[in-house]
């Protein structure tokens, strides 16, 4: 990765695994401020949270992103830029994960969806479908002043509609 994308090694962040996930989230956060304060990492002007120039999400299969998990209290965190789980619905149960407050500051996020098995979920985060919509933590991917791109395969994209992927 580092070869295709020039990296320096000290921006590069990695999550502390020898310790609980809360003390891990601490940590996450305490570095990610770090690089804020040092200009490495931009600051949003609208909100408290960094700029990230790009934030990458994978879309499962129940329509969580990062590691927020529909119904799920994480989701309604607005203080924190880190938080953790421990009751994850699909293994690992203990994570970490970006808050939606970062996400949406960011000046790119793409969501990416690949094969049949996300098809429905990409349905329910794009769609208007019903009340199911309304918990899908993809959904709640709205950044507040950047630009949103989903990146699906033909299976993914089999129950959208042609208007949708003009949208
Ligand atoms: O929970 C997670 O899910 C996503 C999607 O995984 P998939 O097996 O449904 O494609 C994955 O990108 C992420 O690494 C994992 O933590």
């Amino acid at each position: 990765m580092n070869e295709i994308v020039p990296i320096v090694p000290s921006h590069a962040v990695s999550i502390n695994d020898s310790v609980s996930a809360e003390e891990a989230a601490d940590d996450y956060e305490f570095l990610i401020r770090q690089l804020v304060r040092t200009r490495v990492v931009k600051a949003s002007q609208i909100s408290d949270c960094p700029k990230f120039d790009l934030v990458l999400l994978e879309l499962g299969n129940d329509g969580h992103v990062a590691s927020l998990f529909p119904n799920h209290p994480a989701l309604n965190e607005r203080e924190e830029w880190v938080t953790f789980i421990t009751d994850s619905p699909i293994p690992p149960p203990e994570r970490i994960t970006f808050t939606l407050p970062v996400i949406n500051s960011a000046s790119n996020v793409a969501v990416v969806a690949e094969g049949e098995n996300k098809a429905h979920a990409v349905l329910l985060a794009v769609d208007e479908i019903g009340p199911d919509c309304l918990s899908i933590p993809a959904r709640m991917v709205q950044p507040a002043n950047g630009k949103l791109v989903w990146f699906l395969d033909r299976l993914a994209a089999t129950n959208l509609e042609v208007s949708d992927l003009k949208n």
